[in-house]
C-alpha cells in the first residue's frame, strides 16, 4: 500500500551534492529556524485549546507541514500570516470535536505519527493513518496499545503494530468511577509514545495515570518538554516518580500567542562545524532555560575541546541540567582550533536525536568514543546505528554497532577519503555527511534535500556559514 496522495517531496533524487570543504577557520553567525519538537507540540496543544492560538517562529519544514495538514484533515484551521509563514494562527475545530472519516498522512515524522492518533479519541468518526513506506518500519504498537486501553479500536492495514492503520474513537471516554484511568505502555523504543498520550490526556474525563513498563526510557528531556507545554496550556501533569505520570482532567488553552525557540538539535551541525573546521560559530537566541535536549550541546562540545562563550562571557561552570543563568538568552559562541578530543564513553540516552552530529565530530577526533544509551536509534528515520557505521567505514574510519550504541575509532586524517554518502531519507544522516565534508575532500551527499524534514534550506545555510568571514 503506497502513501495516500501525498508524495515525499524529497523523494525526487537529484545529483549528489558536493559538500563544501572548509579551507579556512570559520567565523560565522547562523540563525537557526524554530524547533521541530516545540512547533509540533504547540500545534497539537493549539488544536486542543478553546480559543485560537498564534504561534510565532514556527518551523516551516516537511514535518511541520505534515502536522498542519494532519490537523486540517481533522477540521483544525492553520492560517499562516501573509507576510510571514513562520507565524501561524491555529483555530480549534467547532466544539473541540475533530472530524472523523479523515485520512492523515504522517510522512516519516515521528511527531505526527505519535501525536496525532490520540486526537482521534475526541473525533466523531474513524481516522486512517498512512505514511512514507519507510515509516512502516518505525515502532507504533505501544502508542496504539495505549489508545486501546483508553477504549479506541485499532485496525491495521499492513503489518500488525505498524502504519498504515485506522483508529476508531471509543463510544465512551474515561473511567466510570471518576478516577484517573490507568494505562501501561512500554516506551523504551520511543519517548514519543508517552508524549503523544500525555498531550491528549487532559481532556479525558477523570484524567490518566500512565505507567512506562520498559527497562529503559529514552529522551526524557522531550517528555519534560511535553509536560512543561501541557502545563503552560493550563494542564496539570506531574511525574510522581520516574516512569509514572499523572494527568488531571483540565480544559487546555494555550496563551493567545506562543513563540518557538530555535531548534537546538539543528544547531548541532553548525556548532560542531567550529570544532571540525576550527574558528567561531555563533548562534543567536540561545534560550536561557530550555527543555530541548540540544540544551546539552554546549557541555558536550566543551568535552570535545571547544571553548564556549555566552554573550561574550566564558562558559566554564558547566552543569548538564541547568546550564545557564535563568536570565540569559543570547548569543552562544563555539570556538575550536581544529583539535578534537575523543570522548571515551558518552551516554546520549537523553539526547538521541543529536547522536549523528556527535558521531561526525567523534569520527574526526584524536581518540575513540563510545556513544551509548541509544539502541532505540534503530527505530528512527532509518536504523541510524547501522547507517552511521556504514557511512563512517565508507570514508575510511572505523565504527562498530554496540547493543545500545556505537563505538567510533578515528583514523589519521590522511587515511580518510572522499565518497558518495548515502542518506537513507534521514535528514540527520545528510547533515552528518556535510560535517565530515568540512574536513574530508571529495564528500558528496545523495539526496541532501532530505534535510527538508526539519530544516527548510540546509544547503543555503551551510554554504553561507562557510562564506562568512568577518
Ligand atoms: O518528542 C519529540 O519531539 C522527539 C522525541 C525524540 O524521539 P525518540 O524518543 O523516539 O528518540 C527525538 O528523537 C525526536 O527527534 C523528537
Ligand atoms: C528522530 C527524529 O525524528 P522524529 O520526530 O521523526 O522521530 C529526529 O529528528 O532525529
Amino acid at each position: 500500500m503506497g502513501g495516500m496522495n501525498e508524495p515525499n517531496p524529497t523523494a525526487v533524487v537529484a545529483d549528489p551534492w558536493p559538500a563544501p570543504l572548509a579551507t579556512a577557520p570559520l567565523d560565522a553567525t547562523v540563525t537557526i529556524p524554530g524547533s521541530k519538537s516545540l512547533s509540533n507540540r504547540y500545534l497539537i496543544l493549539a488544536a486542543l485549546s478553546v480559543d485560537p492560538v498564534r504561534i510565532r517562529g514556527l518551523l516551516r519544514s516537511r514535518d511541520t507541514d505534515l502536522m498542519m495538514n494532519a490537523l486540517r484533515a481533522l477540521g483544525v484551521t492553520c492560517q499562516e500570516d501573509a507576510d510571514d509563514p513562520t507565524t501561524v494562527t491555529v483555530t480549534p475545530p467547532p466544539n473541540g470535536v475533530f472530524r472523523g472519516g479523515a485520512d492523515v498522512f504522517c510522512g516519516l515524522a515521528g511527531t505526527v505519527m505519535r501525536f496525532v492518533p490520540p486526537l482521534v479519541l475526541f473525533a466523531d468518526g474513524p481516522v486512517r493513518f498512512d505514511g512514507d513506506e519507510q515509516a512502516y518500519a518505525r515502532p507504533m504498537e505501544p502508542l496504539l496499545f495505549g489508545l486501546k486501553q483508553l477504549g479506541a479500536h485499532v485496525e491495521y492495514h499492513g503489518e500488525e503494530g505498524c502504519l498504515p492503520f485506522t483508529v476508531t474513537p471509543p463510544t465512551k471516554l474515561g473511567s466510570s468511577d471518576g478516577k484517573p484511568i490507568k494505562i501501561r505502555v512500554d516506551s523504551s523504543s520511543s519517548s514519543q509514545f508517552v508524549s503523544g498520550l500525555l498531550l491528549a490526556a487532559s481532556r479525558i474525563p477523570g484524567g490518566v495515570l500512565l505507567r512506562h513498563t520498559g527497562r529503559t526510557l529514552p529522551s526524557l528531556p522531550h517528555i519534560r518538554m511535553t509536560m512543561e507545554d501541557i502545563n503552560a496550556a493550563g494542564g496539570d501533569v506531574t511525574m510522581p516518580e520516574r516512569g509514572r505520570w499523572l494527568v488531571q482532567p483540565r480544559i487546555l488553552d494555550l496563551p493567545r500567542t506562543v513563540t518557538v525557540e530555535p531548534d537546538l538539535s539543528n544547531a548541532a551541525p553548525f556548532l560542531g562545524a567550529a570544532l571540525i573546521a576550527g574558528g567561531d560559530v555563533r548562534v543567536p537566541n540561545w534560550p536561557a532555560h530550555t527543555t530541548q535536549p540540544g540544551g546539552l550541546l554546549p557541555s558536550m562540545l566543551h568535552k570535545f575541546g571547544a571553548t564556549i562563550m555566552l554573550d561574550g562571557e566564558p562558559f566554564s561552570e558547566i552543569n548538564d541540567c541547568e546550564m545557564f543563568n535563568d536570565d540569559f538568552s543570547g548569543l552562544l559562541c563555539v570556538s575550536g582550533d581544529g583539535a578534537i578530543r575523543g570522548l571515551g564513553e558518552l551516554d546520549l540516552s537523553a539526547a538521541g536525536e543529536i547522536a549523528p552530529s556527535i558521531a561526525a565530530i567523534a569520527t574526526l577526533a584524536d581518540g575513540p568514543s563510545e556513544l551509548v544509551g541509544i539502541g532505540h536509534l534503530r527505530g528512527h528515520e532509518t536504523n541510524r546505528l547501522k547507517a552511521l557505521v556504514t557511512e563512517i567505514e565508507r570514508v575510511g574510519a572505523h565504527a562498530e554497532e554496540l547493543d545500545n550504541g556505537i563505538a567510533i575509532e578515528p583514523v589519521a586524517d590522511d587515511e580518510l577519503h572522499g565518497a558518495v554518502m548515502e542518506t537513507y531519507a534521514d535528514h540527520r544522516m545528510a547533515t552528518f555527511a556535510a560535517m565530515l565534508g568540512l574536513r574530508i575532500p571529495g564528500i558528496e551527499i545523495k539526496d541532501v534535500q532530505t534535510t527538508r524534514k526539519t530544516i527548510p534550506d540546509f544547503t543555503g545555510m551551510w554554504t553561507s556559514m562557510l562564506a562568512q568571514h568577518q
